[in-house]
C-alpha cells in the first residue's frame, strides 16, 4: 500500500515520514490551516529523495499559477480540490490527481471520465475543501465505476480504521493529514504508526 502524507509545511517532518516510508509528500498551497508557500515548500523538495511524489494542493487556481509555483517548488504532480473541470485537468503538464468529495456513485461516474491519472476520494467538505479529518461511508462507493483510475482513499483515516477502508475501497494509496495530528500539528508517532499500519496490510 502507498501512502501520502498531506500538509507537510517543514524539512524535518517531511524527512522522517520519507524514512517511515511515505510514498508521496502534500503541500497545500490553497486557503487552509496548514498553507505552505514556495519557498520553504521548494526547500523542503530538495530534502526528498527523486522516486518520492511531491504533490501540490490546489483549489481553483489558475494553470498559469499552478505551472509556476509546480515548477518553482520542484512538485511531480498537482492535486485539485476545487470546481476545476475536465479541460482544466487536461491543460496542465503535470499528472493530476482529482479530489472529490465523496456524494454520490452518479457524480463518481462522471468524474471518472476527467482526464486525470488519479482519482482522489476525500470525506465531505468542511471550513476548507480539504484536510477535514472526516470519514465517508466507504461501503455507498460503487468502485468499479473507476476501474481505469488508480484510487487515493483520504478523509479521516487514522492508524485504527485505516484496515477496515482498505479493505472495502482496495485503494492504490491512501491519504492522511487530521489523522497524523496532535493539536493541530503533525505528530512522528502518529505518522510512523499510520505508515506502518498502511504497509502492513498489503
Ligand atoms: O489539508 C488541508 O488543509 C487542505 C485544504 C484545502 C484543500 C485540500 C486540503 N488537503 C488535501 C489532502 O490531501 C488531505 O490529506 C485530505 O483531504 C485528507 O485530509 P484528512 O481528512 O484531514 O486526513
Amino acid at each position: 500500500m502507498k501512502v501520502k502524507i498531506c500538509g507537510i509545511t517543514d524539512v524535518n517532518t517531511a524527512v522522517k515520514a520519507v524514512e517511515y516510508g511515505a510514498d508521496a509528500i502534500g503541500f497545500v498551497f490553497a486557503e487552509s490551516k496548514r498553507r505552505i508557500t514556495e519557498k520553504p515548500a521548494r526547500e523542503i523538495v530538495e530534502h526528498l529523495p527523486p522516486e518520492v511524489y511531491k504533490v501540490g494542493v490546489f483549489v481553483n487556481e489558475t494553470a498559469e499559477e499552478i505551472e509556476r509555483i509546480a515548477s518553482y517548488v520542484g512538485l511531480t504532480h498537482i492535486q485539485l480540490h476545487g470546481d476545476e473541470d475536465a479541460e482544466f485537468c487536461q491543460s496542465l503538464t503535470f499528472p493530476v490527481i482529482k479530489a472529490i468529495s465523496f456524494q454520490s456513485n452518479e457524480h463518481l461516474a462522471e468524474v471518472s471520465r476527467f482526464p486525470a491519472a488519479y482519482i482522489l476520494l476525500d470525506g465531505p467538505k468542511g471550513k476548507y475543501r480539504g484536510g477535514n479529518g472526516t470519514a465517508f461511508d466507504w461501503n455507498q462507493v460503487n468502485i468499479s465505476l473507476l476501474k481505469s483510475k488508480k484510487v487515493i482513499l483520504a478523509g479521516g483515516l487514522q492508524a485504527n480504521n485505516v484496515e477496515n477502508a482498505v479493505s472495502i475501497i482496495k485503494p492504490f494509496m491512501v491519504d492522511v493529514s487530521s489523522g497524523v495530528e496532535t493539536d493541530g500539528v503533525k505528530d512522528l508517532e502518529k505518522i510512523k504508526a499510520f505508515i506502518k499500519k498502511a504497509k502492513g496490510i498489503c
